[in-house]
């Protein structure tokens, strides 16, 4: 059984919110997206809405949250399955409740940031959710 990990994509403007892992952890020292476990006679979306009371004091609702997707990584070490949701919030009021650094970044900057290899994939998803990533040629009349 994989391990169920609910994360927070939480946006202001054009910024995210990111976290750093403490080092003692798995993937330690590394950003990250506010979350963690599901826990059990949890739905990922009251996880993610407790993580991120817990870990960057955000008081959030589940009704605010928008599906952005599932997606399965493969550590060697250990197999997650990522429910991801995003938050659009309108001002940058997080606390690091857990003496992380935390910081507001771009989204088109995450790339030049060091996260867990999962986290690849779930940037791509954020970006087509947003409606970035994607590119229309225009047609000339
Ligand atoms: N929160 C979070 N976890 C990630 C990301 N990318 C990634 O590979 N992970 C992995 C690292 C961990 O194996 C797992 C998350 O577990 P966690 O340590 O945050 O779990 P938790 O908040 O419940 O913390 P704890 O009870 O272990 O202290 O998912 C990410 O962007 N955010
Ligand atoms: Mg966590």
């Amino acid at each position: 059984m994989p391990l169920h990990i609910a994360i927070g994509l939480v946006l202001c403007g054009s910024k995210i919110l990111i976290a750093q892992r403490s080092i003692d952890k798995h993937q330690g020292g590394k950003w990250e997206f506010p979350g963690g476990k599901v826990e059990t006679g949890e739905t990922a979306l009251q996880a993610v809405v407790r993580e991120l009371a817990e870990e960057v004091g955000l008081a959030l609702e589940e009704a605010q949250a928008e599906f952005v997707g599932e997606l399965n990584y493969q550590y060697p070490e250990l197999s997650i399955r990522f429910s991801l949701f995003a938050f659009k919030v309108s001002t940058q009021c997080a606390i690091a409740r857990e003496g992380q650094l935390i910081d507001w970044v771009e989204v088109t900057q995450l790339d030049s940031l060091t996260f867990p290899a999962a986290n690849r994939e779930m940037i791509e998803r954020l970006n087509h959710f947003l409606g970035l990533g994607e590119y229309h040629v225009a047609r000339c009349l």
